[in-house]
């Protein structure tokens, strides 16, 4: 079994995998290195072979968390590395090293599993979309504030805006104008995702006709899914690429 991870800006998603089949034993969302490892050592019978790893964070932090993970599982966890071109997909950013890795391995399981042009929507703590021509040419993309630092922003900005979680919550039973503070803000910011993601779809539309694939990705996903009926839902797309690009066997 291999431990796979996606070190996200504020959580760490993981999954143990059959490397053979791929079949998934077990996975989780965690906000600390101390918390994964805790996680992950309190799995019964889970011997791992392996490990890879994307992550968005600095150098240091990625290798911290690589030191503590042969430290407590004793095994080297492989990187994922920027690349100028893999498996069919053309980098489109100038400076190649310079775009996130999450993005790059999401184009690239978006490419493997559309089989031609395509666009990633991809919503965590920050949204980013990304587009795939039908030829591999990535073309770039774009990156807004995702969900969790609008609302910071509001309500760091702000005296009167404050709530709590569960408020938050349950704000969004509806989309209906807000008749709270806690509703116009959630509700607004959910329309600002779905907007984003709505104008993805006309530049995809405007580069491809109707010829492409919609994929949806990142913890909000389910926040914008309706706005865009035809996208592919696919929460492990990064793990995809991850696969991809550090095959491990
Ligand atoms: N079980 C969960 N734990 C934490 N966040 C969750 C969970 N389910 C959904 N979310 C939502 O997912 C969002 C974070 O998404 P994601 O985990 O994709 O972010 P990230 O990987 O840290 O960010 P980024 O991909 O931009 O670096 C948060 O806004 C949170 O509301
Ligand atoms: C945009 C984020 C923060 C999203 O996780 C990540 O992909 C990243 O740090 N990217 C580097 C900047 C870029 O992609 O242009
Ligand atoms: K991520």
């Amino acid at each position: 079994m291999i431990l796979e991870l996606d070190c996200g800006n504020s959580f760490i998603k993981w999954r143990v995998i059959h490397v053979a089949d791929a079949v998934i034993e077990s996975g989780g969302i965690v906000d600390s290195d101390q918390a994964l490892v805790a996680e992950v050592a309190a799995l019964a019978s889970v011997r791992l072979s392996g490990c890879r790893i994307v992550s968005v964070r600095s150098e240091e932090e990625t290798d911290a968390l690589c030191a503590l993970i042969a430290q407590a599982f004793a095994v080297q966890a492989r990187v994922a590395h920027p690349a100028r071109e893999m498996a069919g997909v053309r980098n489109g950013y100038d400076d190649y090293q310079r775009l996130g890795m999450d993005r790059w391995l999401a184009a690239l399981g978006a490419f493997h599993l559309a089989r031609g042009a395509c666009l990633v929507i991809d919503l965590g703590t920050a949204a980013k979309a990304d587009f795939v021509a039908a030829d591999g040419e990535h073309l770039g993309g774009y990156i807004c504030p995702g969900m969790p630092l609008m609302r910071s922003q509001l309500r760091t900005h702000t005296r009167r805006i404050r709530y709590d979680d569960a408020s938050a919550e349950r704000a969004l039973a509806s989309l209906a104008p807000g008749r709270s503070t806690v509703e116009a803000v959630e509700r607004g910011c959910v329309l600002m995702l779905q907007g984003f993601a709505r104008t993805q779809l006309e530049q995809a539309r405007a580069l491809w006709g109707e010829d492409f694939t919609v994929f949806l990705t990142g913890g909000d996903a389910p926040l914008v899914k309706e706005a865009v009926p035809q996208a592919r839902v696919v929460p492990d797309l990064v793990f995809v690429g991850l696969a991809m690009a550090c095959p491990l066997d």
